[in-house]
C-alpha cells in the first residue's frame, strides 16, 4: 500500500518534472495545460495526505520556470510567483470563501482581468526611464532580457509624468506576448520555411524572448500588457485597482478590460461574459485572474511557497467537441515533409465551424490508435489549429481497421524518408514531385520573394497542372506564351500584360529577396538577407564551404549544411544559371559597406559564451567592420579568443594550451578606436591594438 503511493508520487514528481522542463525551457506542451493542472492537484493530494513521502523540491512547490544558459540573471527583489488555479466555480466560491475568512469577515472587493497567455515580464523604471527587464525564471532569478524588451513597441522606454507622483524606483509586471495575427503570419513563414509550426502563441513568445538578437526580437512584434505594481516599502496607492491607473497614466499598456468587482457575484458574472467574448480579442487568453483590490488586505493573506493567496486564475476548460472522422489527408509541403490532417464532419468549436484539425505526425496517429469512421474528440485550446486528442472507444464501428500511415509519398510514390530525430516523414524526391515542385513555385512568386504582380499562387498552381511552367526560371518563358494564355478561362489580355510587366518588374527585386525565392530549406528571410549581404553575389555563396558559411553571423551549421548541399547539385546550379539568363537580380547592387578602420586587420578572433554589450552578432559585425576575420575554432595560428560569461571550460583549456590570448568584450572594445575619433583609426597600426590586449593578457587583468 504505501509502496504504492510512493511509487505513485515518485511518478507524478518526475513526470511533472519533465512537463516543466518541456514546457519552460524547450516552449513544447506534451500534454494539455488541464491535464498538467489535473497532475499537479492529483500529486499535491497524495502530499496532503501522506507528508512523509513530500519533497522540499516538488513541484508542487516551486513555481515551474528556470534561468536559460543564455543571459545573465538577475535576482527579483519580490520573488516572481505562479498563480493557484482551478477550473471550477465551485473552486472560485471556496477561494472567497477562505478570502473572507483570512481577512476575518471584513468586506472586500476584488479586480477581475483577462489573463494573457504569454510570459511574465518584470520591468524596473528609474527615474522615469527603462532600466531592467528580467523573466520569471524559477521565481528567485530571472534572465536579464532588457535589450530584448527594448524592441518590444508598446513598453514605454520613458514614463509620462502624468497622474500620480511617480516613485524614483518601482517594478512593473505584465505579460509579453504575441498577438494572433503576427502567430498566424509567422506559422505560414515557417511552414513556407519547412520549419516546423509553433504550437501556440504562448510557446512563440517565450521562445522569442530567447533570442540573442534584438533586431530578431524586433521582427516578432511582440507586445506588452501591465497588470501589476510594486515599489520598496509600503505601496503609494491604497488599491491594486488604483495602481493599475496610475500605470496606464505614466504611458504604460494596462489592457482596458479589467474590472472591479464588489461581489463574487459580479466575478462570476466577468467570467461568463469573457468565456466566448475572449475569442473576438486579437491576443490568446486562458482565463481570468482575481485578486484581492486591497494592497493592504493582499498584505495580510500572504503567500504561500509558490503562489499569493489573495489572487487566483480560474482557467476556462478548452473547448472540446466529439465528431466523426472521415478521412485523413497527406498533404506534402514545400521541403517535402508530409503532415496528416484529419477530415472531421462539421462541429461547432468556440466561435469557428471545424472541419479540418492537426494530427501532427505518424506518431500522432499510431499513439491515439486512430481509425477511420471512429468518433474523435477535438479540442481547441489557445492554439488556433484544432487538434484530435483521443478517440471515443466505446463507439468505435465494429471491424475498423488501424490507419496505415503511407510508406510511399501520396504524390509521387517515392518511399518516405525519416531523418533520424524528426517527427515528420519526407519524400526526398524534391525536384520530381509535383506538390514540392508547386509549392516551390508558389513560394517563388510570394510577396516577400519575388513578389510577381498577377501572378498569385493560385494562378502559378494553375499554370504548373497545365503545365505551362516547371520551376522558377521558366516563369521568364512565359511572356513568350501570352497568345495561348490569353485563351485561358479567367485569364484575358488585361492580366496577361499586368503579368507581363509583374514578370519585367521581378527583375529588379535584389538578390536577398531572390535568394530566399529559391526556397533552400532553413534558408528564410532574415537568413537570406545574411548571406546576401555576407557574400554579396551568388558565385561567391555557392562556392563557401558549409563550415564558411557557418561562422557568418545567424548562419548556424544545420543551415549551412542546407545551403551548400543545394549550391552542390548540378540541377540548382543550372537553375540558377536560367535565372541569371532571365535577368534575374543574383548579386547585391551598390557599394559594400566600407570598413570603418583597420585596427583589427590581419587578426583573427573566435567568439564564445554570452556577451553584456553587445549581441554575439554585434561583436561579430564590430570585428568586421574594423577589419578583423570572425574564425569557428580554436587553432595556434588564433589571434584571441573573445571570452563572455558562461564560455565552455574546453574552449579556455584548448586556447589556454595553444598559447592564444584569452580577451574579454571589454577588452575587445578597447582595441576600437573609440566613437567619434575615426579618422586618427586607420592611422593606428593593429599591432598597437594586439599589444594592448596581450599586456593587459599577461598581467592577468583579463581573466
Ligand atoms: N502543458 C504542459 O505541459 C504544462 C507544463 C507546465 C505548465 N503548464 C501550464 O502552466 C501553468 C503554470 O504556469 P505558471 O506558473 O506560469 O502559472 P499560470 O500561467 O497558471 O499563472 C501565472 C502567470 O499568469 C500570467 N498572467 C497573465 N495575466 C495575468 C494577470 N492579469 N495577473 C497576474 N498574472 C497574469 C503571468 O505570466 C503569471 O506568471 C500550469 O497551471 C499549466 O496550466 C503546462
Ligand atoms: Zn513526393
Amino acid at each position: 500500500m504505501t509502496t504504492d503511493i510512493q511509487q505513485r508520487l515518485t511518478a507524478l514528481t518526475e513526470q511533472l518534472h519533465h512537463l516543466n522542463y518541456q514546457y519552460y525551457q524547450r516552449d513544447i506542451s506534451e500534454v494539455s495545460d488541464q491535464e498538467f493542472d489535473r497532475l499537479l492537484a492529483e500529486l499535491a493530494r497524495l502530499e496532503d495526505e501522506y507528508p512523509q513521502f513530500a519533497q522540499a523540491n516538488s513541484p508542487t512547490q516551486r513555481v515551474g520556470g528556470t534561468v536559460t544558459k543564455q543571459f545573465p540573471t538577475a535576482e527579483h527583489r519580490y520573488p516572481m510567483l505562479s498563480l493557484g488555479n482551478t477550473y471550477s466555480e465551485a473552486d472560485l466560491r471556496e477561494f472567497d470563501e477562505r478570502v473572507r475568512k483570512g481577512l476575518e469577515g471584513a468586506e472586500t472587493a476584488y479586480v477581475c482581468e483577462l489573463k494573457f497567455d504569454g510570459a511574465a515580464m518584470s520591468l524596473t523604471y528609474e527615474a522615469g526611464q527603462l532600466t531592467q527587464a528580467v523573466t520569471r525564471g524559477d521565481g528567485a532569478r530571472g534572465d536579464v532580457v532588457t535589450s530584448n524588451v527594448r524592441t518590444i513597441r508598446n513598453v514605454p522606454l520613458h514614463l509620462r509624468p502624468a497622474g500620480a507622483p511617480q516613485p524614483p524606483e518601482f517594478e512593473v509586471r505584465g505579460e509579453i506576448f504575441m498577438p494572433l495575427p503576427v502567430f498566424a503570419e509567422l506559422n505560414q513563414e515557417r511552414e513556407a520555411n519547412g520549419e516546423a509550426q509553433l504550437a501556440n502563441p504562448r510557446n512563440a513568445a517565450a521562445g522569442a524572448l530567447k533570442l540573442q538578437d534584438s533586431a530578431q526580437v524586433a521582427a516578432r512584434k511582440l507586445r506588452f500588457y501591465a497588470y501589476a505594481f510594486l515599489m520598496p516599502g509600503r505601496a503609494q496607492f491604497a488599491t491594486h485597482s488604483a495602481s493599475l491607473e496610475a500605470l496606464s497614466a505614466w504611458g504604460l499598456p494596462v489592457a482596458d478590460t479589467w474590472r472591479r468587482c464588489a461581489t463574487l457575484e459580479q466575478v462570476l458574472d466577468f467570467v461568463h461574459e469573457w468565456d466566448q467574448k475572449r475569442f473576438e480579442l486579437p491576443v490568446a487568453t486562458d482565463g481570468i485572474v482575481i485578486k484581492v483590490d486591497d494592497f493592504r488586505q493582499q498584505e495580510l493573506l500572504g503567500y504561500t511557497a509558490k503562489s499569493p493567496r489573495w489572487a487566483i486564475a480560474y482557467k476556462y476548460p478548452a473547448e472540446a467537441g466529439r465528431t466523426r472522422l472521415l478521412a485523413v489527408q497527406y498533404q506534402v509541403g514545400r521541403t517535402g515533409a508530409v503532415t496528416p490532417v484529419a477530415l472531421l464532419e462539421p462541429v461547432p468549436l468556440a466561435g469557428t465551424v471545424v472541419r479540418r484539425a492537426s494530427l501532427h505526425n505518424a506518431n500522432q496517429i499510431a499513439a491515439l490508435d486512430l481509425r477511420l469512421g471512429d468518433l474523435v474528440f477535438v479540442e481547441k485550446g489557445g492554439e488556433i489549429i484544432p487538434k484530435v486528442t483521443g478517440v471515443d472507444l466505446e463507439a468505435r464501428p465494429e471491424g475498423s481497421q488501424p490507419i496505415v500511415y503511407p510508406t510511399e509519398c501520396p504524390a509521387c510514390g517515392t518511399p518516405l524518408l525519416r531523418p533520424e530525430g524528426e517527427a515528420h516523414f519526407r519524400c526526398p524526391n524534391d525536384r520530381g514531385c509535383p506538390p514540392q515542385r508547386k509549392a516551390k513555385l508558389e513560394h517563388f512568386v510570394s510577396r516577400k520573394a519575388l513578389d510577381i504582380d498577377g501572378l498569385g499562387a493560385e494562378t502559378v498552381g494553375r499554370f504548373f497542372d497545365l503545365g505551362l511552367v516547371t520551376d522558377a526560371a521558366s516563369l521568364y518563358e512565359l511572356p513568350a506564351k501570352a497568345g495561348q494564355l490569353a485563351q485561358l478561362e479567367r485569364m484575358g489580355e488585361k492580366s496577361v500584360q499586368r503579368l507581363v510587366a509583374g514578370l519585367a518588374l521581378s527583375q529588379q527585386i535584389p538578390f536577398d529577396r531572390v535568394l530566399f525565392g529559391l526556397g533552400i530549406r532553413y534558408v528564410g528571410e532574415t537568413v537570406a538577407e545574411k548571406l546576401a549581404a555576407h557574400y554579396r553575389t551568388v558565385e561567391a555563396l555557392a562556392a563557401a564551404t558549409a563550415p564558411e558559411l557557418a561562422a557568418v553571423p545567424e548562419v548556424g551549421g544545420v543551415i549551412a549544411e542546407s545551403a551548400a548541399a543545394w549550391f552542390r547539385e548540378p540541377e540548382n546550379q543550372a537553375l540558377v544559371e536560367r535565372l541569371r539568363a532571365a535577368g534575374v537580380q543574383l548579386a547585391l547592387t551598390g557599394e559594400a559597406p566600407q570598413p570603418q578602420s583597420d585596427r583589427l586587420a590581419g587578426l583573427t578572433f573566435v567568439l564564445s559564451g554570452v556577451f553584456e554589450q553587445h549581441s554575439r552578432d554585434g561583436l561579430h559585425h564590430l570585428i568586421e567592420q574594423h577589419g578583423g576575420k570572425i574564425t569557428g575554432s580554436i587553432s595556434k595560428k588564433l589571434s584571441f579568443l573573445v571570452a563572455g560569461d558562461k564560455m565552455g571550460p574546453a574552449k579556455r583549456e584548448k586556447a589556454t594550451s595553444l598559447n592564444v590570448p584569452i580577451i574579454s568584450e571589454t577588452d575587445l572594445l578597447a582595441m576600437l578606436p573609440a566613437a567619434g575619433d575615426a579618422a586618427d583609426a586607420t592611422a593606428a597600426t593593429p599591432g598597437s591594438a594586439a599589444a594592448v590586449a596581450s599586456a593587459a593578457y599577461e598581467q592577468g587583468a583579463l581573466f
